[in-house]
């Protein structure tokens, strides 16, 4: 157990016994919670499931489709849950991590991070940004990148959560509560969208294009003017991959200049978004929240759910405003457990509250007094609250 030692709470009798729980939501377990007594931070370490060590070649397959991806790329897909692997050959598994290696260079070598898609997606480019030197482990879907995480076969994750045209990602927030890693960071990346084809084809050839439904979305106006069937694909580098195996004259891809690289692609248009600031956020997920500071901007990401009644919502915000805290970010999800409640039993045919989450990022650090005094007001009118994580504000 870790203790720091915050100094006094001024001006917030509340904040003297606070129980955040950081990672625990729907498990019971107690595991992984970050507790405010007096003004003592305790961090508890992990207690359970999460050192899972599973023999790696029993939960990653190398599929490698093309010559052109590195060969040390792994590819980590459904066999993470096969129930055929063997727990019980100990000759396989690998060496317990030793202090050092829990710690790892600024740059990032030696940093495995998991993502989402084929290499040359906007989400690998975005972990190389977070982590210049890391290796990048591309990863079937969102929830594969997760439990990557979770089973100890990576370190981080870095995965879409916003973008400046599209909104949100709602299964990444979903997936936030499902499972128990901690926001470690973000990474803000201006996206440029590529259409690329063939060597020798020019772009009025095109009769389909191949890309992800976030990246047509991003490419709505522009992509209209080519008259162009749209195919839906998992990721962007995915799409530069097919068009490359292809070998169709009339298909191209919206995809990255890194995919058109790998792939062997031409760029037949840049900057093909509509509108240049086209900024996509991600998420880094780790296994241990950061220790937050003071000594630079600090974001916080938490989730909570209100009793129902008028003007709840309103009093959650007036915590903020209270504070002189600026919000970057409101969302809110149904919760799957509550399902839509519109008339109540009395069957007067009154309307009811439906049940929601609330997810909201605000710009302070945990260990200033104000968020903690937020923190605990919050917690007088909400049924559930979570701090997802507190970490540096990334710039484009
Ligand atoms: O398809 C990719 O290249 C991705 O990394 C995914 C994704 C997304 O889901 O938003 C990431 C960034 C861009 O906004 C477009 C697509």
């Amino acid at each position: 157990m870790a203790t720091l030692n915050l100094g006094p709470f001024q001006g917030c009798a509340r904040a003297s016994s606070i129980l955040l729980h950081v990672s625990d939501f729907g498990s019971g377990s107690s595991a992984n919670s970050l507790s405010f007594r007096n003004d003592v931070i305790k961090l508890r370490k992990w207690e359970s499931s999460a050192f899972v060590v599973l023999p790696p070649r029993a939960i990653t397959s190398v599929e490698d489709e093309s010559p052109a991806v590195a060969s040390s790329q792994t590819i980590i897909n459904r066999t993470l849950e096969d129930p055929k692997v063997s727990r019980k050959d100990l000759s396989i598994l690998p060496k317990p991590l030793s202090a050092t290696d829990l710690h790892s260079p600024n740059d990032g070598s030696k940093v495995r991070v998991a993502y989402q898609g084929l290499p040359g997606a906007y989400s690998e480019i975005a972990a190389l940004k977070a982590y210049p030197k890391c290796e990048t482990v591309p990863c079937d879907d969102f929830e594969a990148a997760f439990k990557a995480v979770e089973l100890w076969i990576v370190d981080k994750a870095v995965l879409p959560i916003e973008n400046s045209v599209g909104g949100s990602i709602h299964r990444n927030y979903d997936l936030l509560l499902r499972h128990r890693l901690h926001i470690a960071g973000e990474v803000q990346l201006q996206v440029n969208l590529c259409l690329l084809g063939l060597q020798g084809v020019r772009k009025e050839e095109l009769k389909n294009v191949l890309s992800h439904p976030h990246a047509f979305e991003q490419c709505e106006t522009t992509l209209s003017t080519l008259g162009v069937m749209r195919i839906s694909i998992e990721d962007t580098a995915a799409a530069a991959q097919m068009v490359s195996s292809g070998g169709e004259r009339d298909t191209g891809a919206i995809a990255s200049a890194r995919a058109a690289e790998i792939y062997g692609l031409n760029i037949l248009a840049d900057n093909f978004q509509d509108n240049d600031n086209n900024i996509t956020r991600f998420l880094i997920l780790a296994r241990e929240p950061v220790i937050p500071g003071t000594d630079k901007l600090y974001k916080t990401s938490i989730v909570f759910t209100l009793e129902e009644g008028p003007g709840v919502l309103f009093k959650a915000l007036a915590v903020f405003a209270l504070r002189e805290i600026n919000l970057t970010k409101i969302e809110s999800r149904p919760q799957r457990q509550r399902p839509l409640r519109v008339v109540d039993d009395s069957n007067e045919g009154r309307a009811k509250y439906f049940d929601y989450l609330f997810y909201i990022d605000f710009e302070a650090s945990m260990m200033e007094p104000r968020a903690q005094c937020a923190m605990a007001h919050l917690q007088e009118f909400s049924r559930f609250l979570r701090v997802l994580g507190c970490y540096p504000v990334d710039k484009v």
